[in-house]
């Protein structure tokens, strides 16, 4: 992985200050590397370099290190005895995580034998000793270090200390590494399986992707951690719908492209991202767009996007040389187009897909289910397959008892207002009193919010509601964005919410951020929760639930059954009411693509990733030539 663990590219700011805090000298450089070195008495250093500029080198001793905003790319050292700061910002965040830890175990496990050498070595002895200066890059973190440094902070961090009391955390003493320990999508590297690496990997080489696979095999998983190994500032997560641009951390694409719902004429839509300054901008400042259930992205909203992206950017590449990692299935949800507005429905059948997309992937293993009878039935639901054993298989499901410990299904609705109803009239059912929780949301952003975050602005509660956990809490705990339970009782004015393990939770109020179409975040506050009775198939994709009803009786779109099967994680826990084979079918066009796709994928099996293909037909064919080939062939 770039960057590795004791090297960092970054954007960098030091200032060097007196004792009363004035500036007395100051370097910025907008990209740079950072190294961690060490000198022939083994002291280690940070060098930063960065381009026709001469390196500066700053003794790793007395430092406190700010590493709050980590997770979006930003960090600060202090280094006391040079007297001055280094300001990170742009880092991967996941490599900045890694590199914050390497700094920690090493100098946590130098500590003693440092102060050792150093208290027998003066300087004069230093300089007497005649060995010539020499650095050398600090050797990778082995499994000894980590568990050296972690039986040094072990006792030192049974408590964290409240975020104000430790402001500036002292990598010396103990408490702040605890957080580049604990388990985190960022700093969890070992869970992805061996065709997500393959995926990221190609992702870092550059290369504009699509990667696809069947609903729970791991995609947004993978994209999350695709987004803290790119560079934030330059890096764009977004999804075709709110509620999966929530999940990624993003905003919607819509929001990003700054060009409405793209209706108009194409000069037109370009004069417009042109001259408004700050979507100009962001289409300049972006280098890896993201897009997360691409599947329901309208293929001439896409066309249109390109076209911008190239005339903004003054640069005629695909996409004006934006880095594109595409993602999702195109089984699931078809795009939510006016009826007789496009012809064109599918990304994949715009001209500019073909020139777009250099490498595509497939990943293959669910990992949200488990049991092998319910993946082989939602693969042959996926295509539209419903055999006898199948049909009578989900029927059965029908009378299921699924419920347990009071917490009831999700009703899963293939209209918005059916649900909306059910939870209505559930809530107004029950008896006590009822409780309001508003948002705080920043000023005149409630409808963009609303849009774009899945907690609601307004929350009615009563003692009794079958509520959805919004955000994850405690993923040990099994408190994680989807979990549902029921509110037990108010406490102090916050719900208390008991989950279906058990587990007591009193929901306070968390935060959601959202990047604004200039770049800046706005944020909601509100208790992590919704009523949970029911919801729209719609609202659904992307989401894993552990109990599940459904009525599939009026379902209206190619997926949408899929999609409301697929987010149960067995059978047993998953009750579909009315199941008919009618219900279920998949979109030609789909199909067609996915057959050449999977003939493509055969092809690039064969293919080292990003490498010039050197076949005895075509010695220069580069794989992307191969694909055009193929795709004008056919
Ligand atoms: N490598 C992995 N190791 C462990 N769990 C994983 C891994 N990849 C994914 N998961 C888990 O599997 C579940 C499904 O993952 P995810 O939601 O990313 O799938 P998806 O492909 O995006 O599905 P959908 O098409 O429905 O959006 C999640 O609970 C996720 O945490
Ligand atoms: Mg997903």
């Amino acid at each position: 992985m770039e960057g590795g663990e004791s090297f960092l590219s970054c954007a960098v700011t030091v200032e060097w200050t007196t004792p009363q805090g004035s500036i007395t000298r100051k370097v910025n450089y907008k990209t740079a590397s950072i190294r961690l070195i060490r000198n022939e008495f083994r002291e280690m250093f940070m060098e930063i370099a960065a381009d026709k500029q001469s390196n500066v080198r700053l003794a790793l001793k007395n430092i406190n290190v700010f590493k709050k905003f980590m997770a979006e790319g930003k960090a600060s050292i202090k280094f006391q005895e040079a007297g001055c700061t280094l300001f990170v910002s742009n880092a991967p965040p996941i490599n900045l995580v890694s590199f914050l830890r390497t700094i920690f175990v090493k100098m946590s496990g130098d500590k003693e034998t440092v102060n050792k050498i150093q208290s027998k070595q003066s300087m004069r002895a230093k300089l007497l000793s005649g060995k010539t200066q020499a650095f050398e890059d600090i050797s990778p973190v082995t499994v000894a270090d980590i568990s050296n440094a972690k039986s040094k902070i072990s006792k030192a961090t049974t408590t964290t200390p409240s975020p104000k009391k430790r402001k500036l955390e002292d990598v010396n003493k103990g408490p702040a590494p605890k957080k580049l320990y604990s388990p985190s999508p960022l700093t969890n590297t070992s869970s992805l399986n061996a065709e997500q690496q393959r995926v990221l990997e190609a992702c870092l080489s550059g290369k504009n992707i699509f990667f696809t696979g069947s609903a729970g095999t791991g995609k947004s998983f993978l994209l999350k951690r695709i987004v803290s190994a790119l560079p934030p500032d330059v890096t764009m997560p977004t999804a075709s719908t709110g509620v999966a641009a929530c999940h990624i951390g993003g905003t919607t694409l819509h929001a990003f492209a700054g060009i409405g719902d793209g209706s108009g004429s194409l000069e037109k839509l370009c004069e417009k991202a042109t001259k408004l300054p700050l979507v100009a901008q962001k289409w300049r400042k972006c280098k890896h767009l993201i897009i997360d259930e691409i599947s329901m992205v309208d293929g001439t909203y896409f066309e249109k996007l390109e076209a911008v992206a190239r005339h903004v950017r003054k640069n005629d590449k695909p996409f004006g040389g934006i880095q594109l990692i595409l993602c999702g299935d195109f089984l699931q949800l078809p795009p939510v187009v006016d009826k007789g507005k496009s012809s064109k429905r599918f990304c994949f059948q715009t001209s500019c897909w073909e020139k777009c997309i250099e490498l595509c992937f497939e990943l293959k293993e669910v990992h949200r289910q488990t049991d092998k009878e319910f993946i082989s039935i939602l693969n042959n639901i996926r295509i539209g397959r419903v055999t006898k054993d199948i049909s009578d298989r989900l029927i059965k499901t029908a009378s299921q008892k699924i419920e347990s410990d009071g917490i009831l299904a999700t009703r899963l609705c293939s209209h918005t207002n059916d649900s909306k109803m059910i939870n209505y009239s559930k809530l107004r059912d029950l008896e006590g009193e009822e409780k309001l929780f508003s948002s705080q949301d920043s000023d005149n952003a409630t409808s963009l919010l609303d849009m774009q975050t899945i907690a609601p602005s307004k929350l009615l509660l009563k003692v009794g509601a079958q509520v959805m956990l919004l955000k994850n809490i405690n993923v040990n705990a099994g408190l994680v964005n989807g979990a549902r339970g029921v509110v037990v009782r108010f406490e102090e004015g916050l719900p208390v919410v008991r989950f279906k393990n058990k587990k007591e939770y009193t929901a306070r109020t968390e935060r959601w951020y959202v990047k604004n179409s200039n770049g800046s975040l706005l944020c909601r506050r509100q208790v992590p929760l919704n009523l949970a009775w029911a919801f729209s198939i719609h609202k659904s994709q992307g989401l894993t639930l552990d109990c599940v009803e459904m009525s599939l009786s009026k379902i209206f779109e190619a997926g949408q059954a899929y999609v409301a099967l697929s987010r149960a994680q067995s059978l047993d826990t998953l009750r579909v009411l009315d199941f008919d084979s009618r219900h279920v079918w998949a979109n030609p066009d789909v199909l067609e693509f996915y057959q050449k796709f999977r003939r493509r994928l055969q092809q690039m099996e064969i293919i080292p990733l990003g490498r010039p293909l050197s076949d005895k037909t075509n010695k220069k064919a580069t794989l992307r030539q191969i694909l055009e080939k193929q795709i004008k062939r056919k």
